[in-house]
């Protein structure tokens, strides 16, 4: 677990945060370029040192202004995944893997050689050296190399953003297994809201070197108040759902969600594993009746809870479906259908993107 509750000035840039994440899983550390989500991660490596504050990872403290505590980098047992990897050139697969791990008492080694090589599915290139990896390679034995100094913190820093988005769906499910195979916190920085989606357990959501909001990702990114966050095109909801069954004749899979049943294209997952879904507001349709004959398979009776006039001149309607649903219609839609505040209407959700379950990987179902 890491707390972190730090100030620090950088010029005319204030970072001041206080946040702390669970024993295990992955929080994201979310917000635009220049939020201060790199900043925030170098004081926990030890980088710089914050003006005042305090770092502790299980109870250990990495950093206290008060104690005078401030533990060089090599002390910290953070792992720390850069962008760009950061490879030893001259050095093997192999021997950039070990390097850090000789470095660890062996008494103090909990990280198997033999599980990260597997887990990562790195064996076949043991011997090669890292002008010879392509970019998605090149992180996986950037990944294995802080895994196998067993530290009791994993930072990733934008791990995936050198990659183009071939190699992002490549990499991204061994990240995806980091957490259930090593039980080690993970503090994931990103500004791609489909890494989050996939990846992050919780999210810390930074502006401006301060924490705007702080939560578990369905909760975070499915409030109206911060969907700006997500970007004009991928406003919407996020929402955790359960696989209840397939129908291979129609090729259907339903879904179980706080709003009832939802039926997506076949999504060939156990029954019973859970997926996380994004609906987004420009693929949600409102409707004063329900519609007969249409190719639309999710239709759900809904209530109007508020309409919201976007800064782009469309209109933002959210809707209460059991949970929050939010469309994004024309002010000429608006203007037809009358809506107000309480009324009945039924909304057509037209796509739903599945960003994460216990699937290992990313999948997306138009
Ligand atoms: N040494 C420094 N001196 C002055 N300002 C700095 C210094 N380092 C960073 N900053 C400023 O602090 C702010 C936060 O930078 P930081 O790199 O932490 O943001 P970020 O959220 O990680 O951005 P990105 O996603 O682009 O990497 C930026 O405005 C940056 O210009």
């Amino acid at each position: 677990m890491l707390e972190i509750k730090v100030k620090k000035k950088l010029g005319a840039f204030t970072i001041d945060v206080d946040f702390s994440t669970g024993t295990a899983g992955v929080t994201a550390l979310f917000g635009r370029s220049g939020a201060g989500k790199t900043s925030v991660i170098n004081m926990v490596a030890g980088l710089f040192p914050p003006d005042s504050g305090l770092i502790a990872v299980n109870g250990r403290r990495l950093f206290d202004s008060e104690q005078l505590i401030d533990l060089p980098p090599e002390k910290r047992r953070c792992g720390y995944i850069f962008q760009d990897g950061r490879l030893f050139p001259h050095l093997t697969v192999k021997a950039n893997l070990t390097y850090g791990m000789k470095l660890v008492p062996r008494s103090e080694r909990y990280v198997s050689y033999e599980q990260v090589i597997e887990v990562l599915g790195i064996r076949h290139l043991l011997s090669r050296r890292p002008t010879k990896l392509s970019g998605g390679e090149k992180q996986r034995v950037a990944i294995g190399r802080a895994l196998l100094t067993s530290p009791s913190l994993l930072l990733m820093d934008e791990p995936l953003a050198s990659l183009d988005v071939a190699r992002k769906g490549e990499v991204l499910p061994f990240v995806a297994r980091l957490p259930r195979e090593f039980s080690i916190p993970i503090v994931y920085v990103s500004h791609s809201l489909d890494e989050i989606l996939n990846l992050a357990d919780t999210v810390v959501l930074l502006e401006s070197g301060r924490i705007v909001a702080k939560g578990n990702v369905e909760d975070l990114l499915s409030r109206l108040d911060l969907q700006h966050f997500a970007g004009h095109f991928d406003a919407g909801v996020v929402l955790g759902t359960v696989v209840q069954e397939h129908n291979r004749v129609l090729g259907l899979t339903t879904l179980q969600f706080a709003g009832g049943i939802l039926k997506i294209p076949l999504f060939d997952v156990p029954v019973g594993e859970h997926l996380r879904i994004r609906i987004r507001s420009r693929d949600v349709a409102v409707s004063l009746n329900r519609p007969d004959k249409i190719s639309v398979q999710n239709i759900f009776p809904a209530t109007v809870e508020q309409i919201i006039d976007t800064p782009e001149s469309l209109v933002d309607v959210n809707l209460n479906i059991g949970c929050p649903l939010f469309a994004r219609i024309t002010p000429a839609a608006k203007a037809d259908l009358r809506l107000t505040p309480g009324q009945h209407v039924y909304a057509l959700v037209k796509s739903v993107a599945i960003s994460r379950g216990n699937t290992n990987g990313r999948n997306e179902k138009e």
